[in-house]
């Protein structure tokens, strides 16, 4: 019996069904591969490219968009500070669940604050934790603007927006940096690319 937070009386429920099954089963290794970057600097692009090509690989993977999440799951938090930080952490909860259930978790949010994406990180047992960050300049992103929130920022129509009036923390030890070449940004194959090599060298994909 144990106390959790606000939980009290609270018993773990073993699976019948255990982790390395799982992952036998799907012929990989689970893990979290978490996206952070600026809006716009190509986040979602790459998570959901890289589902598509771990999928034609044979590999299950589940994708976790951090717009997506705030319409259901993280629909009670907005932008200041704390409710990032919650959001943040909620999302690595969901994300290591699906890594215990034996995916590769593709987590897409901005996660502008080191310390939350550290506790996601540690959250996660065996370190099966690889951070990509999108490293685009905020110039790029802004020319790109596809939602045209940059622009209601810069009009004052959109307070504390990451980038312009809100704060964005770049890792300072990620696994993977996607950045440009001589000032231009690989493509969207180019950066599955750059994760599908990482994750193949590191035993996550193994093949039947
Ligand atoms: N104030 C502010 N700052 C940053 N982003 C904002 C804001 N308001 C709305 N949006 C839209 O929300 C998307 C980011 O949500 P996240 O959950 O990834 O943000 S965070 O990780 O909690 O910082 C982000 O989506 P992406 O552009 O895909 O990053 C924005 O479209
Ligand atoms: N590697 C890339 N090369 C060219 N355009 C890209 C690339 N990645 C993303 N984009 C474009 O940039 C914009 C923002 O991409 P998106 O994936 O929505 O970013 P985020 O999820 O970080 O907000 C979109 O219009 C998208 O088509």
């Amino acid at each position: 019996m144990s106390t959790v937070g606000n939980s009290t009386n609270i018993f773990w429920q073993e699976s019948p069904v255990g982790k390395l099954e799982r992952q036998k089963l799907l012929h990989q290794k689970s893990c979290v591969v978490w996206i952070t970057g600026l809006s716009g600097s190509g986040k979602s692009t790459l998570a959901c490219s890289l589902s598509r090509e771990l999928f034609t690989r044979g590999n299950l993977s589940y994708v976790l968009d951090g717009d997506n999440l705030r319409h259901g799951l993280n629909q009670d938090l907005g932008f200041k500070a704390e409710d990032r930080t919650e959001n943040i952490r909620r999302v690595g909860e969901v994300a290591k669940l699906f890594a215990d259930a034996g995916l590769i978790c593709i987590a897409s949010l901005i996660s502008p604050y080191r310390k939350d994406r550290d506790s996601c990180r540690a959250m996660l047992p065996d370190a099966n934790f690889i951070e990509v960050f999108m490293n685009m300049p905020l110039t790029l992103c802004e020319e790109r603007d596809p939602k045209g929130l940059y622009k209601l920022a810069r009009a004052g129509k959109i307070k504390g927006f990451t980038g312009i009036d809100d704060p964005y923390e770049p890792p300072l030890n990620c696994e993977i940096e996607i950045k440009q070449k001589a000032g231009v940004c690989p493509t969207p194959g180019a950066m599955v690319g750059e994760v599908v090599t990482y994750l193949e060298e590191k035993g996550y994909l193994q093949h039947q």
